[in-house]
């Protein structure tokens, strides 16, 4: 799906990332892991197109993909006047008409992603009311409706508790099993190692990429 030829990403001029080589596989599941400030999450907005590479290249194969993406929580305004199913509605747009409105197919799906994450009954409150973990699985919600072929997730589960956590983590798993890419930003290497087979472990001079098991492996012979 996306090929890095000695990709790098960064700020301008600046190199934050050593140079990437390898591809990401359509359908598969990879998450991103390294120390603090190494650069996931400036690699990930690298390959969602937010930011240019500092220099390499990258290659979509056949072409780039819509993206589903998924921010940190301060990245939407939680004041703005919108309800749950409102903001969980946008995960069906450009494919609906503003002017017409959901058609059937589309209102049954926003209904089953507020009922995926737990979140029917809040469906008409304002986002204002909801709490950190409510507000990330309405997020969770919005993407999952957006059935995108590539899913990006920045740091999903920062902040939010172990229930919540493991609700969220099972609906990463059913969109990998529904033939989505995944690729996420994640910190815990006990759901890293549980869940995605693919890691690419950012160090200061040197990324590790491949199959999660064999470099779990590596580390322990290290
Ligand atoms: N707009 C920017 N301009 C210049 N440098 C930046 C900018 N944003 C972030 N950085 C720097 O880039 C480096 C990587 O940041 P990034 O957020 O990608 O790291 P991370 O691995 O995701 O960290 P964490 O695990 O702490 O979330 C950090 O040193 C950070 O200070």
């Amino acid at each position: 799906m996306i090929e890095l030829d000695h990709l790098v990403a960064g700020y301008g001029r600046l190199a934050i990332t050593p140079a990437l080589c390898g591809t990401l596989e359509r359908g598969s599941m990879t998450a991103i892991v390294g120390a603090n400030g190494c650069g996931k999450s400036t690699l990930l907005k690298t390959l969602a197109g937010f930011l240019l590479p500092v220099s390499g290249v990258l290659h979509w194969q056949p072409a780039r993909p819509t993206i589903g993406w998924l921010a940190q929580r301060h990245a939407l305004e939680s004041q703005f006047p919108v309800t749950v199913q409102e903001v969980v509605s946008m995960g069906c747009w450009p494919r609906v008409s503003l002017f017409r409105g959901l058609n059937r197919d589309a209102r049954k799906r926003v209904a089953q992603g507020l009922e995926r994450v737990g979140l029917t009954a809040m469906a008409r409150e304002t986002i204002d009311t909801l709490s950190g973990g409510q507000f990330q699985r309405m997020l969770f919600a919005r993407v999952w409706v957006q059935n995108a072929p590539l899913v990006m997730l920045d740091e999903p589960f920062t902040g939010i508790d172990e229930i919540t956590s493991q609700i969220l983590m099972e609906q990463i798993v059913d969109m990998h099993r529904a033939g989505q890419t995944l690729l996420a930003v994640l910190h815990d290497s006990e759901r890293v190692t549980r869940y995605f087979p693919q890691t690419l472990r950012l160090g200061e001079n040197v990324a590790h990429w491949g199959a999660t098991e064999q470099q779990v492996r590596e580390k322990c012979h290290a």
